[in-house]
């Protein structure tokens, strides 16, 4: 019998944007009240149906890596980046900042040796290269906004007309969303489906970077690595 596939989505943003309201909210359909502070990294499982209703339909398990926001633990969080298949970059539409050390985020990620980003205690000095990150690593992203119902009428107009400019330079689908309405995300609302597109794309992803290696026609596919172990998005499964 062969074993249900599973990819690892890293979610991240700084402390107290709602992450892990937000992976409580994707994996359980439903609102969490009380979240303690994360330390390290928590996971949540959610079983997902790949391409549902065409005939490639097949389950997998999505690894939901919710990683704790603070600086605190900003030298030894990298532990967690690898392998990557899939990053969710969370903000809190009510804090500007938070938004804008969302490319912060992603090169901590793509700086896997840990150099630059890591020894700093802020996101404030960090540069960020779209073309490097793309080219090197080819990750599906998602961005999500929270705190929505904190947002009155005016607000939610003014922030729509500048959205997230990280999503726009990744070519990121972007969903905005409360984690306090458990119907969020409910089956069949938008959002619920940019949210399913995005889980199948990282699978997909990962499908494709596999075959690549596996293939002996190497122009299907190049990699910067040469074996599957050293990419970073390849599951050991
Ligand atoms: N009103 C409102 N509050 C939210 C929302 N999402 C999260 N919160 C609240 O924001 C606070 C922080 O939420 P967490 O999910 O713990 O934030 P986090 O990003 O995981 O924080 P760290 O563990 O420090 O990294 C909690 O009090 C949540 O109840 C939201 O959409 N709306």
């Amino acid at each position: 019998m062969s074993s249900i596939e599973r990819v690892r989505i890293l979610v991240v943003g700084d402390s107290g944007v709602g992450k892990t309201c937000l992976t409580h909210l994707i994996a359980h359909n439903e609102s969490l009240t009380h979240p303690g502070w994360t330390v390290g990294c928590s996971v949540e499982v959610k079983l997902h149906e790949y391409k549902e209703g065409t005939p490639q339909q097949k389950q997998c398990f999505i690894e939901l890596y919710d990683v704790g926001g603070s600086l605190i633990h900003k030298s030894s969080r990298g532990v967690f980046y690898n392998p990557t298949n899939g990053i969710i970059l969370v903000h809190d539409l009510t804090n500007r900042k938070s938004q804008e050390n969302l490319s912060g985020w992603l090169m901590e990620i793509l700086n896997k040796d840990g150099k630059d980003t890591l020894k700093s205690t802020s996101f404030d000095t960090v540069d960020f290269d779209t073309e490097q990150f793309f080219g090197s690593t080819q990750i599906p992203i998602l961005v999500i906004g929270t705190k929505l119902d904190l947002l009155d009428e005016k607000r939610r107009k003014r922030n729509s007309q500048n959205s997230t400019g990280i999503a726009e330079q990744c070519g990121a689908e972007e969903i905005w969303l409360s984690c306090r309405n458990s119907r969020s995300l409910a089956p069949g609302t938008t959002d619920a489906v940019k949210l399913v597109r995005f889980f199948d794309k990282v699978i997909e992803k990962k499908q494709i970077i596999r075959e690549g290696f596996n293939t002996s026609d190497r122009r299907r596919f190049v990699s910067p690595y040469t074996s599957p172990e050293q990419s970073p998005l390849i599951c050991s499964d």
